[in-house]
């Protein structure tokens, strides 16, 4: 389980731009849940994300994974539980070593570091059995820097390196907003795959309405730093497109847009 408890989170404070974003912002998400995250720019989705990751602190409040107080522990560490795929394919993956080298990379996260050439041959037969479940050929290039992969080749990686070592969390931002329709409906076909084998606990900020409606058990959509709407997975099921649409354009009228 994951709460967000009391956050209180300022840009800016003490200056004539300070933003007060979060204030008192609740949030808990029991194990097993694939929470589909849609709202307008600038509602505070990424921020959200940030606070979670610990890629950004917070002013006051706290934030716990099964009951654990992990409000002041650093980014780096909240890592080893946390695995993040963003919407840049380049940032998951290092484009200068190859399919192989990217895995053992990813397959090694936390262990310490050393001079042995940290794969073998069992490994690799795994590394390739891995490649091969994403359908897109990658078994085959092994030994291709990954500077080469198309965009969706490159973020399909991304996915797989995240959940090569045991994680608690699935952190997907806007992760098919840079491919092309095609790619991305194949991206998150391989998410869902990935995210029901492995029951990982999920957020996935989206501004595809219809991967919102289609993927996950819980639909949230944030406001100005609030959770406006929260439903859970009988309540999601009876939605379509057009009732997030109305939503949103009840709230932008509201906001006088
Ligand atoms: N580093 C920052 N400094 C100042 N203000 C910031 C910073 N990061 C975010 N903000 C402000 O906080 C608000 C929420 O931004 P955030 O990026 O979390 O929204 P979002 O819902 O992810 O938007 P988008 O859909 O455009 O990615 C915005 O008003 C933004 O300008």
């Amino acid at each position: 389980m994951l709460e967000l408890n009391n956050i209180y989170k300022y840009y800016n404070p003490g200056t004539v731009s300070e933003v007060c974003l979060f204030k008192d912002f609740n949030l808990k998400i029991t194990d097993n849940e694939f929470v589909s995250v849609v709202g307008s720019n600038g509602s505070g989705k990424t921020s959200m994300l940030n606070i979670i990751c610990g890629s950004i602190p917070i002013d006051r409040g706290q934030i716990l994974i099964n009951d654990a107080d992990i409000t002041k522990m650093k980014e780096f560490k909240r890592q080893r539980r946390i695995g993040r795929v963003y919407q840049n394919p380049a940032l998951g993956t290092c484009p200068h070593m190859t399919v192989l080298e990217n895995m053992a990379i990813a397959d090694n996260k936390g262990k310490p570091f050393n001079l042995r050439f940290g794969t073998n041959r069992s490994r690799i037969d795994y590394y390739r059995d891995s490649l091969k479940s994403l359908k897109l050929g990658l078994e085959d290039k092994m030994n291709l820097k990954v500077g080469s992969l198309s965009g969706g080749q490159r973020q399909a990686m991304a996915l797989l390196m995240t959940i090569m070592t045991p994680i608690d969390f699935l952190i997907l931002d806007e992760h098919t907003a840079a491919l092309d329709p095609k790619t991305a409906d194949l991206i998150m076909e391989i998410t869902g795959n990935i995210v029901r084998e492995k029951k990982l606990t999920t957020i996935m900020v989206t501004h595809n309405l219809r991967y919102a409606i289609q993927y996950g058990n819980r639909l949230l959509m944030m406001h100005q730093g609030e959770a406006i709407m929260d439903k859970n997975a009988a309540q999601k099921e009876a939605m379509c497109v057009e009732d997030i649409l109305e939503v949103f354009n009840r709230i932008s009228i509201e906001c006088g847009n």
